[in-house]
């Protein structure tokens, strides 16, 4: 973990002091700094293209952990501020109608903008204090829909356990499509914040909340033949109820507020939340750490259990979505061996190498998400 600097210099998610291209992220380290400006962005995919963006936009003098982590902490005196910035578009990150029927209310997406950046909060250790919120959409947009977003917003605020946390501000836009962009300010507690970089050869990983679930919720909602003609469903309320519970974890995902900062009190050695899939974030924590991460799936096992009956019903992994299935919004933690708090579950260790992921002692074929994979 990058500790405070007391001559206020700016440091990056990696505790990369020297002003220099930032050093050890995800984002920023393997990929070219120069790619071909005649290339699409899906020729390029998120990680090609942050590395090219990124190093191009200015720090400023109130940078403690400047961009490139789950958020960024600025010193503006104490308590600092924590800052965020996430997007939801539609037809990309949901659909107003999804193939198995099911609309998407305003609420849904209001409840959804905040849980994810909530969530990004929460995985530095902070606590909310505001939000901004951002609404570009056509002018055919029913009133109703909007007023109902506005109604998702206020509840995910308090169902999540953030009460206290304003909307401060935001601003209304036209678009093709609707867009709701969020900013969450937060507050560092004295325990934070917890980087992804900072997880030690030795270390244990853990989870916190459920992996795999938003993953088959977007699978079902996905899927065009209604599910009440499948065997499964019709003679087992049990299954019912399970699909009901996975599709709601797609639509308003509930992240583990408040056990960011039990982990940072705790005494994690990097933290970052799951929004891209298990592989791929666990991944960037393995690169921004410079260490090697194993990823046991036998100890996944009680996540694909709770999925197997919907996965029957589609024919699907349920492992596949607890490995590399995005939007849970939970937590992935390293702390020293015998430290694991109480909410996390151990999957997993770290130890000396490349900055690198191996699940069951091997690369995955698997990769999560990129907003820009063809
Ligand atoms: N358009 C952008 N301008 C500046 N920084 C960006 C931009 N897009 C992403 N980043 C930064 O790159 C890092 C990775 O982004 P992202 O994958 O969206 O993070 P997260 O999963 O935490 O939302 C973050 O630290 C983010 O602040
Ligand atoms: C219509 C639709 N297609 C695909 C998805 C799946 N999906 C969209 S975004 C995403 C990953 C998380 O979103 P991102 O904006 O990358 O969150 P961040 O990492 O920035 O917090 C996933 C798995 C979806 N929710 N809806
Ligand atoms: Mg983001």
């Amino acid at each position: 973990m990058t500790s405070p600097d007391a001559a206020g210099a700016p440091t990056d998610a990696t505790g990369d002091r020297s002003g220099a291209l930032p050093g050890r992220t995800s984002e920023r380290a393997s990929a070219p700094h120069q790619p071909d400006r005649s290339a699409r962005v899906g020729d390029l995919g998120e990680a090609d293209l942050l590395a090219a963006f990124l190093p191009r936009l200015p720090r400023g003098a109130h940078d403690e952990v400047a961009n490139g982590d789950d958020a960024a902490v600025l010193r503006i005196g104490d308590p600092r501020v924590v800052a965020t910035v996430d997007t939801l578009v539609e037809d990309r990150d949901y659909r107003a109608v999804w193939p198995n029927g099911r609309v998407t209310a305003g609420h849904d997406v209001g409840f959804k903008g905040v849980a994810q950046n909530l969530s990004d909060l929460n995985a530095m250790g902070a606590e909310p204090i505001g939000l901004l919120v951002s609404l570009a959409m056509p002018p055919e947009t029913s009133v109703d829909w909007v007023l109902s977003l506005a109604d998702g917003i206020a509840d995910a605020i308090g169902t999540l356990g953030a009460a206290g946390c304003s909307v401060a501000g935001g601003d209304l836009s036209g678009a093709r499509e609707v867009v709701l962009t969020i900013t969450a300010l937060g507050r560092l507690t004295d325990a934070g914040p917890v980087l992804r970089s900072g997880a030690r050869p030795g270390d244990e990983l853990a989870v916190a909340g459920r992996v795999g679930e938003a993953a088959a919720g977007l699978a079902l909602l996905e899927t065009a033949a209604p599910l009440s003609d499948r065997p499964g469903v019709a003679t087992d309320p049990d299954v019912a109820v399970l699909v009901e519970d996975l599709i709601l974890s797609q639509l308003r995902p509930r992240p583990p507020l408040g056990v960011g900062v039990a982990a940072a009190r705790a005494g994690a050695h990097a933290l970052m939340d799951l929004s891209d899939g298990l592989v791929r974030d666990a991944g960037r924590l393995a690169r921004a750490s410079g260490v090697r991460i194993d990823l046991d799936t036998g100890r996944l096992a009680r996540f694909a259990d709770r999925l197997a009956p919907a996965a029957a019903l589609l024919g699907a992994d349920p492992m596949a979505w607890c490995v590399a299935g995005g939007e849970d919004f939970g937590l992935v933690a390293a702390f020293a061996p015998g430290t694991v708090p109480e909410g996390f579950t151990a999957i997993g260790s770290v130890a000396d190498g490349p900055g690198e992921l191996l699940v069951d002692g091997r690369p995955s074929k698997r990769t999560g998400w990129d907003h820009f994979a063809a």
